[in-house]
């Protein structure tokens, strides 16, 4: 079993990524392709439900192939994925009804709003620990129920099935078309009750959803099932399923309560393990499943940014201004400061703690001395600030004061954010060796379900640091650049609530 491998399936928002893990926890191979993403109004975010399993497919081939491996060398799969991204499809044929709907997509944000003034904000936060919000999966189903012909009577008929992107993937991946999901997924729909750890039905009676399009949910380290053989000619365990942010806190290996993450990919998602009981926020954070691993639930504080690498992908791809994401880095450096300007990426509304779904994008503080590296510089910045509104939160809701923040995606090999950051909080930032987490993560929690480690105890060894990144910029600077981000915030939010 030690000399086989561990697959890690990593869905993500722009691109689907495999990677295979050996018993050590290195990386041994990985294979990557982007995807179309479609805009079809102003913040609506839509995906090919058949791209994302097409993409996830071929790479999930690749990282095996180019290895000169096959099915017989993988011990396990584990899957990961974008989360709240809401499709529906035909039991029947499996041919989705509708385009995925994803996480970003802000077309629910009125229908949200009716929910609150029908009063089930209270019910839905101490329910599901989510604030009401076109974010999460629930009102993506019922605009889809809504909006596609036939989609509602197909529905109650029980001949249409509603995945986030975890149970899509299995439905195709699976020898018999299972519809499952994990805790962690089911609990980013606005449906899944977190005490209980079952799909609610007084939200499904609110939001009109019938319960038999809804997947069976497992723990998040579990054999649901095996692979077909038109994947690879050996059946291979499906193993481990998490949402992407709740992996990555895994691969973290923050499993003690008050140990923290924070992962830069196209967003920001900040995540605390809290232990076995769920935290209540008082800040606007989300009350999360971290994971269940075996029978014992792990509950979690997030605080979800929704523009985080996809503000330096906007530069580049969006208005030109530098050629790749790295370059970002060079560019901001070559000025000593944003010099007063100021962005605030809110190209999809506001995340965590503001909520605030109409919020645009704005940029504050140009003056005719404005350069593209000032707007680098600034970028930077933003994303960083957003994390640091989102760790105050925190700190405020438990208490305390953390220790140090772990970090990882594709936006940490940026060490003037890091540093950056780091000079923020005041809390040491640390980088890991391996900042491919997300997909570690996975691979832990399928590994542990099929034996190939013997448990958590033995995989945290395997965590190592690669840079840690401490405060060394003066206090009184830093104040006053907060200052200037958080008018630059409530600015952005008026421009918008005075539509
Ligand atoms: N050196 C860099 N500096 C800043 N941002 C970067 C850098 N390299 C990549 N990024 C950003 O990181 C994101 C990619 O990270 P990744 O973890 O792959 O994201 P996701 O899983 O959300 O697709 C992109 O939005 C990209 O713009
Ligand atoms: O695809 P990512 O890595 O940006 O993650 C998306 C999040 O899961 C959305 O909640």
């Amino acid at each position: 079993m030690k000399n086989k491998y561990i697959l890690a399936l990593d869905q993500g928002t722009t691109s689907s990524r495999a990677a295979l893990f050996d018993h050590a926890g290195n990386i041994i191979s990985v294979a990557q392709k982007e995807f179309r993403q479609i805009y079809p109004q102003p913040g609506w975010v839509e995906h090919d439900p058949r791209e994302i399993w097409a993409t996830q497919a071929g790479v999930a081939a690749e990282a095996v192939t180019k290895m000169g491996l096959n099915g017989t060398s993988i011990a396990a799969i584990g899957i990961t994925n974008q989360r709240e991204t809401t499709i529906v499809w035909e039991r029947a044929t499996g041919q989705p009804i509708y385009n995925a709907i994803v996480w970003q997509d802000r077309r629910t944000a009125d229908y949200c709003d009716q929910l609150k003034e029908r009063g089930l904000e209270q019910t839905v936060r101490a329910k599901t620990g989510l604030p009401i919000d076109a974010y999460f999966s629930a009102t993506k189903i019922n605009w889809i129920l809504n909006n596609v012909p036939g989609a509602r009577a197909k529905a109650e008929r029980g001949e249409l099935a509603f995945g986030t992107v975890d149970s899509w993937l299995i439905w195709n991946f699976s020898q018999q078309g299972l519809h499952v999901t994990d805790v962690t997924n089911a609990s980013r729909t606005m449906l899944f009750n977190i005490h209980m750890l079952d799909w609610d039905d007084e939200l499904l009676a609110a939001m009109d959803i019938p319960r038999n399009m809804l997947p069976k949910v497992h723990a998040s380290s579990e054999i649901v099932g095996m692979t077909k053989s038109t994947v690879f000619a050996t059946p291979i365990p499906i193993a481990g399923i998490a949402g992407d942010q709740h992996a990555a806190l895994f691969g973290q290996m923050c499993t003690e309560p008050g140990m923290a993450k924070n992962t830069y990919g196209t967003g920001c998602f900040l995540v605390m393990n809290t232990g076995k009981k769920p935290v209540e926020s008082n800040n606007n954070l989300i009350t999360t499943i971290a994971w269940k691993v075996g029978d014992e639930v792990n509950y979690a504080l997030e605080g979800s940014i929704f523009i985080g690498g996809a503000l330096v992908q906007w530069l580049r791809d969006g208005i030109s201004m530098i050629k790749s994401a790295p370059e970002i880095e060079q560019l901001a450096r070559s000025v000593q400061t944003s010099d007063g300007v100021y962005i605030v990426p809110a190209f999809a509304g506001l995340g965590a703690p503001h909520w605030n779904p109409r919020a645009r994008g704005s940029v504050f503080g140009v003056t005719r001395g404005t350069t593209s590296a000032h707007i680098a510089r600034a970028s930077l910045e933003a994303i960083a600030f957003q994390s640091y509104d989102v760790l105050k939160a925190m700190e405020a809701d438990l208490g305390v004061k953390i220790a140090e923040l772990r970090v990882d995606g594709g936006a940490v090999t940026n060490n003037l954010l890091m540093q950056f950051q780091a000079d923020l909080l005041g809390v040491d930032v640390v980088r890991p060796q391996i900042i491919e987490t997300t997909a570690l993560g996975a691979a832990y929690l399928a590994g542990l379900a099929v034996n190939y480690w013997s448990g958590i105890d033995e995989i945290k060894q395997q965590w190592k640091q690669d840079q840690r990144f401490s405060r060394t910029e003066d206090q009184d600077k830093i104040n006053a650049h907060k200052k200037g981000w958080q008018r630059a915030v409530n600015a952005s939010i008026a421009w918008a609530d005075s539509e």
